[in-house]
Parts: structure tokens; sequence; C-alpha cells
């Protein structure tokens, strides 16, 4: 089995809803993603002879994937009143609503879908809140 790792790093702002502490309140972080993707077999022929795919194209699109949501505020659909949602909104803020809570665990799983979602075999995606504190999410 071949691994091949890689990562991307973007700035948002979230807040955890429901949350005792100080993570309940809006803060930033310097997310870094890192994405391992792997294959049993490698590429035989051509530009791409002996990879699994480019190193370019494979941080091309973990750039993309990452990129949507840098500088904006990541909030859980709901956990705002509407009427500071759209005061923010007004205020030409970029706001991304999940479905879910932000935490770490969750965006690793969200990065995961997404890899999945441009075809590459995703080992596991690991999500780093801080330098400290990271959460992964990989499938059986
Ligand atoms: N299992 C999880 N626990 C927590 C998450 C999470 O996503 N998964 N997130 C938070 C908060 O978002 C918070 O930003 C992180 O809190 P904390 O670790 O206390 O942050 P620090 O700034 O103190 O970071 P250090 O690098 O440890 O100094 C809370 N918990
Ligand atoms: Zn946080």
């Amino acid at each position: 089995m071949y691994t091949l790792k890689t990562e991307h790093s973007f700035d948002a702002a979230h807040f955890l809803y429901g949350y005792e502490g100080k993570c309940s309140n809006i803060h930033g972080h310097r997310w870094r993603v890192v994405a391992e993707v792997s294959s049993d077999e490698l590429e035989t022929t051509g530009q791409n002879r002996g990879m699994y795919v480019d190193f370019g194209d494979l941080k091309k699109d973990l750039k993309e994937i990452v990129d949507y949501l840098d500088h904006c505020l990541i909030i859980e659909t709901g956990s705002l009143k509407e009427t500071t949602l759209k005061a923010l909104q007004d205020e030409n803020f970029r706001i991304i609503q999940f479905a879910f809570r932000p935490t770490a665990e969750n965006m690793a799983k969200y990065f995961y879908d997404k890899m999945i979602g441009r075809g590459y075999r995703v080992k596991q995606i690991t999500v780093y809140e801080t330098p400290n504190n990271a959460a992964s999410y990989t499938q059986d």
C-alpha cells in the first residue's frame, strides 16, 4: 500500500454552540488540514509512471476544497438568531453554515467526504485546530 500525504491551511472563525467554556465565544484558528490518500497500485505508463497521483494534482484539489473556507465564519445552522445572522450577512461577512457542529472531528469528516468526492481513496484526514490539538477521520 502506498500512502501520499499533503496539507493545506486556512484561517477561519467558529464557535461551539451549546458549549460551556471559552469555545462558545467566536474565535479564530489557523486550521491545518492533512490529507493522506492511498493506493495498492501505481501508474505504469506516461507522465505519472511510478506515482499514485501527481503531488501537484493532489495539492491543487486539497487547496481548492480548503480555500472555500478561508477567511469566513463557520457556523452550525440554527446557532445564531435569524436577526444576528442577517445583520452579519448585511455587512457582507462571509458565513458558511454547516448542519453539524464545527468541531475538529466534524471538519475532518467534511474534508474526507470532499476528497472522496474528487475520486481519491482517502486513508485519513487530520484537522489541527491548534498546533497541539487535532482530530482525524478514517474509515474502517
Ligand atoms: N474534541 C474536541 N474538543 C474541543 C474542540 C474540538 O473541535 N474537538 N474544540 C474546541 C474549541 O474549538 C477550542 O478552540 C479549542 O480549545 P483549546 O484546546 O482549549 O484551545 P487552546 O487555544 O487552549 O489551544 P492549545 O493549543 O491547547 O493551547 C474545544 N474542545
Ligand atoms: Zn475553536
